[in-house]
């Protein structure tokens, strides 16, 4: 059974279509949900926990029905929002033990379930004192063990890198890794960065503006070609620029706007998200190719001199 099955999902806001015809599955295991900001993911996220009505299509999770069996996937799913949602006047452990509670969890249980989870994250030192004072690095780690605190399947984390430094980054990503290899809870978790997904994930999906991309395992992804054709709405030569300016391989490509990037690292699609980002330019696409930046030159080549 996939972990998540969704089938012509689509979510529409007025005007707005967050989600369009969206079918994909999940495996078990850890999928990294990866889309530039506004992409759809958290609406995806609300529509498999019950939270938002799809406009059209289906959806399970676990095999149950996201529309109908809302209180049941409460039960075996967590959800780490990315919003700031922590009451600042209490500490870790009684927030903690008060989710469990409202989990369905007697209360000696969710005692005991926190402070094992508590310990998990890396807050046993710190449980007595009120959030208030945490770091932000604190923060997200109540947040993401108020996700694990009822004994979860599988874990639905939006952005729980967002707003961290560096070393915090990698320290979440190690947790997050660890919920699925240690205790055998699924996960899905999403970013906007693929590189940092890539890293941890077993399976990708990615999605632009509420649109199916890719949906590969980790390892079919990063053999599969080193190329990524982009295309941008203006300016690619500012941000072809940037690009090189980097280290990046960069070669022009059938329009004006369109450029191909040569993958030698994962870590060059965060940088052309980065450079579109900074430029305030749009992005058209970012389509993985096949083909070795060597042979597109030789077909442009052969292509102008044949
Ligand atoms: N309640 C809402 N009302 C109106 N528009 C909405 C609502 N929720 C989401 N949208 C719109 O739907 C689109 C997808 O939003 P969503 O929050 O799912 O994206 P996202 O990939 O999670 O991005 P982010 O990381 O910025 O949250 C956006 O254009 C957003 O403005």
């Amino acid at each position: 059974m996939q972990a998540i099955a969704t089938q012509g999902l689509t979510r529409t806001f007025g005007s707005v279509t967050a989600l369009s015809q969206l079918s994909v599955e999940m495996p078990s295991g850890v999928v990294g949900l990866v889309g530039a900001n506004g992409a759809g993911k958290s609406t995806l996220i609300k529509i498999l926990l019950g939270l938002l009505a799809p406009t059209s299509g289906t959806a399970t999770i676990l095999g149950l029905d996201c529309l109908t069996d809302g209180l049941k996937i409460r039960e075996l799913v967590g959800y780490m929002p990315e919003s700031e949602c922590l009451p600042p006047d209490v500490s870790a452990t009684e927030f903690l033990v008060h989710m469990g509670r409202m989990s369905g969890l007697p209360t000696d249980v969710s005692r005991e379930r926190t402070a094992d989870t508590l310990r998990h994250v890396g807050l046993y030192e710190e449980r007595y004192r009120p959030i208030g004072g945490y770091s932000t690095g604190m923060k997200q780690r109540v947040k993401l063990a108020q996700a694990l605190v009822h004994d979860p399947k599988l874990v639905l984390l939006d952005e729980p890198t967002n707003g961290l430094d560096p070393a915090g980054r990698d320290e979440m990503l190690g947790l997050i890794q660890r919920i699925s290899t240690d205790f055998g809870i699924s996960v899905v978790v999403t970013s906007h960065l693929l590189g940092e997904l890539e890293r941890i994930s077993d399976h990708l999906v990615v999605i632009e503006a509420g649109v199916l991309q890719r949906s590969t395992s980790t390892a079919a992804a990063t053999t599969m070609s080193s190329v990524v054709l982009v295309e941008v709405t203006e300016r690619a030569v500012e941000v072809i620029a940037r690009l090189t300016a980097s280290g990046a391989k960069v070669v022009a490509a059938e329009t004006a706007q369109t450029f191909a990037v040569e993958v030698a690292d994962e870590r060059v699609l965060d940088d052309i998200r980065g450079a579109v980002a900074d430029l305030d330019v749009g992005l058209i696409r970012m389509q993985r190719r096949r083909h070795h930046l060597a042979e597109m030159f030789q077909a442009r080549e052969e292509a102008t001199h044949g």
